[in-house]
């Protein structure tokens, strides 16, 4: 198929409630999205999840923007491509930026598999047909807060809690959940906000019976991960630490953790992420799908992926009405009881309500 337009949009969507984590406070979504058409006028769709300030990651939305239109877009428009695998081949020479090349990746593989009439996840190999889904909540100033939204969520039927921690906010914090909920399957994700000298604090951790510990160092880091690994009972979790397939393979090989948190746009798009996946199943390694807070679009690539059979713990693919008041897909994604079906329309089986879009668009930029 021929890749013969390209729309980029740039959107502001106002979240429901702040989200905040050991490196800050997000009120608002400002992200990009790609369109890609083919010569026979099919639209596939890609996220580009980017945060307004480089906090998570090194990217941020402005620079995904010009690393999109100036170095990225120009690479594929109007190539001819038979398989979104392809794609690797034209981004090589530029380091990192994964955000932005996978937003270009994930419109591919919609596009593709809409072209062949199949639905994303058969695309890539998977064949679940429901997913289960967890939730994500940010650090509270008020621990009522937080208890009450563990109850709510739990109520709902999310399969397990994360919860955020960072220095001061952590063993207390969880000393109090677990009073309250002795038994839910409970997580905790640092973002990389503590180091070795933290040792301590973070051992006192695997008293709580905690699926696991996401994150606790230094993002990209995996030698100190795999000397805390060492002290720890409780599986550690890499997020931040891996953005590739050596990444990956080099953690698996050092022992940095036991479980391994998937973000699409971390590696660089489904090509790659499959790949992951296809080395943590041979090496034992769970797997689940992190959310960056994402509309629809990027939520329903994170949902099609899920449906491969590493995926064996429960995933951040919440319903829409999570994070929005309104979401720019139809239907909405909505969970039931901690449980998604798959979509069975082709792509990524969601319908993108452009009109929607179109009212959170501050800047769009189109070539052809
Ligand atoms: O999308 C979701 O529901 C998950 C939210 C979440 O936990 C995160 C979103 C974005 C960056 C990080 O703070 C973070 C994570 O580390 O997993
Ligand atoms: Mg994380």
């Amino acid at each position: 198929m021929k890749l013969t337009e390209i729309n980029l949009y740039k959107v502001n969507m106002k979240m429901k409630n702040p989200f905040t984590t050991s490196f800050g406070t997000e009120h608002d979504r400002l992200f990009l999205l790609v369109e890609i058409k083919n010569e026979e006028g099919l639209s596939g769709w890609g996220e580009c999840v980017t945060s307004e300030q480089p906090l998570y990651i090194e990217e941020f939305t402005e620079s995904s923007w010009i690393m999109l239109h100036k170095f990225l877009i120009p690479l594929i428009l109007n190539k001819e491509i038979n398989h979104p695998d392809e794609l690797q081949e034209f981004f090589k020479h530029y380091k990192r930026n994964n955000l932005a090349k996978s937003a270009l990746d994930a419109a591919v593989w919609d596009l593709y598999a809409k072209s062949k009439g199949i639905t994303l996840a058969e695309a890539l190999g998977g064949d679940s047909t429901t997913i289960e889904v967890g939730i994500s909540l940010g650090i509270e100033e008020n621990i009522d807060t937080l208890l009450e939204n563990i109850k709510q969520k739990t109520e709902e039927g999310y399969k397990r809690i994360k919860i955020k921690i960072k220095p001061g906010k952590d063993v207390e914090v969880v000393k109090v959940i677990r009073e309250h909920f002795p038994d839910i399957p409970l997580m905790v994700d640092a973002n990389s906000a503590y180091t070795l000298d933290d040792i301590d604090t973070l051992k006192q951790l695997d008293q709580f019976n905690l699926m696991m510990i996401e994150q606790p160092l230094t993002a990209g880091d995996l030698i100190d991960h795999a000397k805390l690994q060492k002290e720890l009972k409780t599986p550690i979790c890499l997020d931040e630490s891996i953005h590739s397939y050596d990444d990956a393979r080099k953690a698996i090989e050092l022992g940095s953790g036991r479980i391994i948190n998937m973000k699409i746009a971390r590696v660089g798009g489904l090509t790659q992420a499959k790949k992951i996946h296809d080395l943590c199943e041979k090496a034992g390694i769970p797997m689940w799908c992190g959310g960056m807070l994402e509309s629809g679009i990027g939520r329903a690539h994170n949902i099609a992926i899920t449906s491969l059979a590493n995926f064996t713990l429960p995933g951040d693919t919440a319903s829409s009405s999570r994070y929005w008041d309104k979401d720019i897909i139809e239907p909405e994604v909505v969970a039931q009881h901690g449980v998604l079906h798959l979509p069975t329309k082709p792509g990524i089986g969601y319908d993108v309500n452009i009109d929607e879009v179109r009212k959170h668009t501050i800047e769009v930029k189109s070539f052809n």
